[in-house]
């Protein structure tokens, strides 16, 4: 006769479903149970669910299966990269701060909601990929550095103007958060510069936990800094920190460091401003040819991958705390 006791045996031959599975009921040849796919993808939840049926239809009476998926759906946190103005790295932070979550141990995808200059295809070396798409939503693009992406580079033929506005900018953002991004845990968002339409969707629709903002040192960039920081103040996202880019320039033939945009503007803007100093990041070729190469420092373990980790190591306590 099949009971319940010889279900679970039978469960317990199909080892990916231990602690997975609640234990089977069967009534009238049925055998009915609750499955846990949490953190599986698609296909792996798909052969899971083919073994425990083939396993549980081998019982002796049992002569259907019904299975109900379930799936914790983890609270996936949403960090926007943002600065006041174009050119000032916010680009290559967010990768490497990607990158870096990432070997720090974190679950973490990458959204370029740059859509009218979208450089992290290039930065995480998948210029020419694409998505595809499942159940109309996309899936993002994998990288060799364990940080799957999402671009709106991988969605338009490259050098294509996106001269999209309003709604249309808003909808495309959505697309790119919505997708199918499996078990990432944190989505880093390179946001465009400024204060415009993709920032107004994201304050309103996907509300990110906190902002990073990137400015370098000089005194225009930190006006504008402080603009974007105002847009996230009044929008109630925490501001987890100011970084400063290409701060202090150290000549790769003598050593000697020069300050071509000044040193310290941000940190001294972050203090007036009450918002945490995350860290500086030194104005370096090395940092620009292994990003246009697309090598980001914070994948390797030379000094310029250091200071993306510092930062990120900052970035994560943070989280954690929120
Ligand atoms: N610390 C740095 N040292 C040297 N070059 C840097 C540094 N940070 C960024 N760059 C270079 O500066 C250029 C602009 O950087 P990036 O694209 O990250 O800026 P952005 O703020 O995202 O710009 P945009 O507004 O165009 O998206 C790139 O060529 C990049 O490689």
């Amino acid at each position: 006769m099949t009971d319940e006791a010889t279900l679970i045996a039978a469960l317990a031959t199909v080892s990916d479903a231990k602690g997975r599975a609640a234990p089977p009921r069967f009534a009238d040849g049925r055998a009915s149970l609750i499955l846990d796919v949490t953190g599986l993808d698609d296909v792996h939840r798909d052969l899971l669910q083919a073994d425990v049926k083939r396993a549980l239809l081998e019982v002796p009476g049992v002569t259907s299966v019904r299975i109900a998926l379930t799936a914790e759906r983890k609270g996936r946190k949403l960090i926007a990269v943002a600065s006041g103005k174009g050119g000032v790295g916010k680009s290559t932070l967010s990768a490497n701060l990607a990158i870096a979550l990432a070997r720090g141990g974190a679950k973490v995808g990458l959204i370029d909601a740059d859509i009218y200059g979208p450089s992290q295809p290039r930065l995480m070396a998948t210029e020419g990929m694409r998505p595809t798409s499942l159940n109309q939503k996309l899936e993002p693009v994998p990288t060799r550095f364990g940080v799957p992406m999402l671009s709106m580079g991988h969605l338009v033929k490259p050098g294509q103007a996106i001269a999209w506005r309003g709604p249309m900018a808003g909808n495309a953002l959505g697309q790119l958060i919505d997708a199918e991004w499996g078990d990432c845990e944190l989505l880093i968002i390179d946001l465009p510069p400024g204060t415009g339409d993709v920032q107004l969707s994201m304050m309103t629709k996907h509300k990110p936990v906190g902002a990073v903002i990137v400015s370098t040192p000089q005194d225009l960039a930190l006006i504008d800094a402080v603009r974007a920081i105002d847009l996230f103040n009044q929008s109630g996202v925490p501001i987890i920190g100011l970084v400063e880019n290409m701060s202090g320039y150290e000549c790769p033939h003598c050593g000697e460091v020069s300050d071509p945009f000044g040193q310290g503007g941000a940190q001294a803007a972050a203090g007036t401003m009450d918002v945490p100093f995350l860290g500086r990041i030194p104005l370096d070729i090395a940092i620009r040819t292994a990003s246009d190469a697309g090598d980001p420092p914070a994948a390797g373990n030379s000094p310029q991958g250091a200071a993306f980790t510092a930062i990120a190591a900052k970035v994560a306590a943070w989280i954690k705390e929120h």
